[in-house]
């Protein structure tokens, strides 16, 4: 299978020592694997894409697709000598060309009837069987998005890399498309790296995510791994909507701590007392793992020891505020159709919390409240 191992890998543009943009930084995708490099912008995302894409050298490092090395010391193998196709961001169709001329296009040493035949097998894998003797100009943007992968697949490339590619589809067309891409690469077994700045989308259709921050790997993980156990309290921010909360360790084992909304339960391993990673990096090549590993494992935590809990705003629910739970003041609700956002002040709790409720909202700004915390939450010691 078509492994893809990026190791050590440095680029700077030359602005001198600390401009580092890639950062010594190792990911190893597996064969068939589909997996999300997941960052804000500026963290380096394209820049390690057109590295491994062969548009760019590395200062130092090495990478290999399916076991060769096509970038490292002395070694440069060029793009269109890598078996990568790319999928970007948009407009990356030749107007000038039908559909089917398009996804022919890296056909090249194939006979022509043999070409005619892969080029409407790729165009049936992405759904747009039929679609072959349009222009690029006759089709929507999801549309074009899709004949872009089939094009991409075609030549049954070692790897696929995709550039944000949905970033220009509008948001009711984005779901769909992506689900498709996804289903489209799993069938054929690609091995894919896909760019991306959404949470959602990484969260959605990769096997693992990589999150990026400032030219690094920091977590490595499926998606629920970085979700659940996120590596620090930067990747549970920027991986979905968290709450933090400062708290100290107590309790028989160390399996709990006080927090502004009462005693939390902590994740098995959570205080680093029973040995296990929280960050997902165990199940990952170990070239990746985060720096910041999860929850401290590994560290000394015990009783009395001070850091922050992550809890999701799912994990928070409202109750009467008679009842015994801590109580807040409804700061506002935001409505978001499928779901709603309450936020609650909270003695003791900087800014507001985030409740996150399924059903109606019985609650408005200014309302006394109940709150209440279900499940368990990740601990991340303050550094000793
Ligand atoms: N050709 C270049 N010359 C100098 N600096 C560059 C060049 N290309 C990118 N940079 C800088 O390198 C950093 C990383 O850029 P890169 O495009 O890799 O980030 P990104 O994570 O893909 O961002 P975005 O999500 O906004 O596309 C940025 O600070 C950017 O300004």
């Amino acid at each position: 299978m078509n492994e893809l191992r990026i190791a050590d890998v440095t680029k700077s543009y030359g602005r001198g020592p600390g401009a580092a943009v890639l950062d010594d930084l190792s990911l190893t995708v597996a064969g068939g694997e589909l997996v999300a490099v997941l960052g804000p912008s500026g963290c380096g995302k394209t820049t390690l894409l057109r590295i491994v894409a062969g548009f760019l050298r590395p200062d130092s490092g090495t990478v290999g697709i399916g076991g060769r090395t096509v970038a490292g010391p002395g070694v440069h193998v060029p793009p269109e000598r890598r078996s990568v196709g790319i999928v970007a961001q948009e407009g990356a169709l030749f107007p000038h060309l039908s559909v089917a001329r398009n996804v022919a296009f890296g056909l090249t040493g194939a006979a022509r009837a043999e070409r005619r035949v892969r080029t409407e097998e790729m165009l049936e894998l992405v759904g747009l069987g039929g679609y072959g003797d349009r222009m690029p100009h006759e089709l929507s943007g999801g549309q074009q998005q899709r004949v872009a992968l089939a094009r991409a697949l075609a030549p049954r490339p070692a790897l696929v890399l995709l550039d944000e590619p949905f970033n220009a589809l509008d948001s009711g067309l984005r779901n769909g498309v992506r689900a498709d891409v996804a289903a489209a690469l799993r069938a054929t077994g690609a091995t894919a790296l896909l760019v991306t700045h959404d949470q959602q989308e990484a969260l959605s259709i990769a096997d693992r995510v990589a999150v990026m921050r400032s030219g690094k790997v920091v977590q490595y993980g499926t998606p629920q791994e970085v979700y659940r156990h996120p590596a620090d309290a930067w990747v549970a921010g920027f991986v979905g909507d968290a709450v933090l909360l400062p708290a100290t360790v107590e309790g028989p084992g160390n399996t709990t701590a006080a927090t502004a909304l009462g005693p939390v339960p902590l994740s098995v391993g959570a205080t680093g007392t029973a040995g296990a990673t929280a960050n997902g990096s165990a199940s990952g090549s170990g070239s990746a793992s985060g720096s910041g590993s999860a929850a401290g494992a590994g560290k000394a935590a015990g009783d009395g020891r001070n850091g922050t809990v992550v809890l999701r705003p799912e994990q928070l629910k409202l109750s009467p505020a008679d009842s015994t739970a801590v109580r807040g003041t409804v700061a506002g609700v935001h409505f978001y159709g499928h779901d709603a956002m309450v936020a609650v002040a909270v003695k003791g709790v900087e800014g507001t919390v985030g409740v996150r409720l399924a059903g109606p909202v019985a609650v408005r700004p200014g309302d006394e409240t109940g709150i209440l915390v279900t499940g368990e939450a990740a601990f991340h010691p303050e550094p000793s």
